[in-house]
């Protein structure tokens, strides 16, 4: 059985093979492998809430309940004073049922709880296994246990979280939450990484059965550009950025910030001479070009272009819908494709998704917001699954990357790999930070690094910057502290 790393995530259906994968090799049983979950939660629950006066372990029908039996049978051998409450019995013949029958106190229902401030409460209802709605009795549990104000320990999942998607209206805030092997994606897309709290992955010897598709998204996912001591500006790639009109620049001058600090050798600023005289007098370091008659001429006269950011700020649609099919098959760059760019393939995005797909592999990036994500994809916008699930069947459709941006920024590529993004802060929620990503992103690209890649690891850096630059930062602060992040971790 293959192993992975730490930082894959695992669907709740793969979690689950992965499960009955070691089960089947023998190596642990149902029982033991729960006995495992159980300890860990026990310890979790000892280590984190020592003081608590009572523990309160709610038990579901399935698994995530056998977990709270275990759990509940140690800590009363250490001498903790714990009441279990049942929402109904373990399904018959499971191991949970195992599980309950080691119990050896009282089970009560669930309208018999009666949290206090200094009590603990560990949520053992629903893991992997829910979906849908919450029965009544827990939401009167839940809210319970809320009004009280004692903290909640969540067994694998705050129950009422969805694993997949982390959606989750009637889950109760927890103070932590132990899961098991791998997180899910529930545990890092939002609300679900909230209700979470903080969250404990402890390995009770799952092994994995297939090799991961979702990670989260972190240095161990990508490797930045070097360069040789040798190398030379051409070297190192170009980014072209596209500009709005003459009242409108302050975005492509915010992107080519980020992508000249993500390394590459140049940046240009591309427009119209008007908006051109407004940047000349902004800027220093990147490089200026009138756009003209023939903006794809234009475009390849540049010595060395990797990368070409096009929408921030852009404001004409003709030129987005005219220029963006036209780079992917006549040049060899890079197109990152954000904001305005992405608004004017609304109407009728095939000429783009066809031209992605003509281009070759990985040449398209495109960085949506939820309100850009509804009007390029709005059917999948509109449907099931959660944001992971969107940004993939985003990804195949287009034939292009899919970073949808959010607090919860998910990176997905038509091949079906898929990254979350957990490093970014609030920082980051001020006008014009996006078009510094949408800059880093083609500033990589520039530099040889693939599609994929580069949008990951410009998400995870430009979630540094915002961190590095404090709550209060403009967009301005976060292309400026990209120096001090590539500096940290080497780039
Ligand atoms: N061997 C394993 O598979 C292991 C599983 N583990 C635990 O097992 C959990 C998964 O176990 P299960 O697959 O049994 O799933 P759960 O225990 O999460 O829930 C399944 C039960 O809940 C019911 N249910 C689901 N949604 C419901 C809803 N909306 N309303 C009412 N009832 C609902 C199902 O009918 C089923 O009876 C994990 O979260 C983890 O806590 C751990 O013990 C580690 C090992
Ligand atoms: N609460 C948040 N936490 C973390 N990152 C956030 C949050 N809100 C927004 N972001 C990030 O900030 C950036 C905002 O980009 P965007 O919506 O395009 O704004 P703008 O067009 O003003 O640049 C995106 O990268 C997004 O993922
Ligand atoms: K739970």
């Amino acid at each position: 059985m293959a192993d992975i790393a730490a930082d894959a995530i695992l669907s709740n259906a793969e979690m689950a093979a992965a499960d009955r994968a070691t089960i089947d090799s023998g190596a642990f049983s149902g029982p033991a492998l729960m006995e495992n979950a159980g300890a860990a939660v026990a310890a979790a629950a000892l280590a984190r809430f020592a003081g608590a006066a009572r523990v309160h372990v709610l038990c579901g029908p399935g698994n995530n309940g056998g977990d709270g039996y275990v759990a509940a049978r140690i800590l009363a051998e250490r001498g903790v004073v714990v009441c279990v409450y049942a929402l109904k019995p373990p399904r018959p013949d499971s191991d949970a049922e195992q599980a309950a029958r080691r119990w050896a106190g009282a089970v009560e229902t669930l309208d018999a709880l009666v949290p206090h401030a200094g009590d603990l409460v560990i949520d053992a209802l629903f893991g992997a296994g829910f979906s849908g709605g919450l029965p009544d009795p827990v939401k009167t549990a839940l809210v319970r246990c809320r009004d009280a104000g004692c903290p909640v320990l969540a067994v694998d999942l705050p129950s009422g979280v969805n694993g997949d998607t982390g959606e989750g209206e009637d889950a109760v805030q927890c103070a932590a939450t132990v899961t098991f092997y791998r997180k899910r994606p529930g545990h890092l897309l939002f609300p679900g990484r909230t209700l979470c709290g903080t969250i404990e992955t402890v390995d009770i010897d799952v092994r994995a059965a297939e090799p991961p598709r979702t990670w989260q998204n972190g240095p161990a996912l990508w490797t930045l550009p070097r360069h040789r001591a040798d190398t030379h500006k051409y070297a190192r790639g170009a980014v072209a950025v596209l500009s709005g009109p003459r009242h409108g620049t302050g975005a492509a001058r915010l992107s080519a910030m980020g992508a000249q600090r993500s390394g590459p050798g140049a940046a240009t600023i591309l427009g119209h001479p008007d908006a051109l005289d407004i940047h000349a007098a902004h800027i220093t370091s990147i490089m200026l070009r009138p756009l003209g008659d023939d903006p794809l001429a234009a475009l390849q006269a540049l010595k060395g272009l990797g990368a070409v950011v096009l929408g921030p700020g852009l404001g004409d649609f003709a030129l987005a819908r005219r220029l963006a099919p036209a780079i992917l098959i006549e040049t060899e760059a890079m197109l990152v494709l954000d904001a305005d760019a992405i608004t004017a393939f609304a109407d009728d995005p095939s000429p783009l998704f066809e031209a992605a797909r003509t281009g070759g592999a990985e040449r398209l990036v495109l960085t949506p917001h939820a309100g850009e994500f509804a009007r390029l994809f709005p059917d999948i916008a509109d449907g099931d699954g959660g944001k992971l699930a969107k940004a993939r069947q985003a990804a195949d459709r287009s034939g292009g990357i899919v970073l949808f941006k959010g607090a919860d920024t998910v990176v997905a590529a038509p091949d079906g790999r898929a990254a979350i993004n957990a490093n970014a802060t609030a920082a980051l929620a001020t006008a014009g930070s996006g078009d510094v990503l949408a800059g880093i992103i083609a500033g990589l690209a520039a530099q040889s690094m693939p599609a994929f890649e580069a949008a990951c690891a410009a998400a995870w850096l430009h979630g540094e910057a915002g961190r590095r630059a404090g709550s209060h930062a403009i967009a301005e602060d976060i292309a400026d502290a990209l120096p001090a992040v590539f500096g940290e971790i080497g780039g």
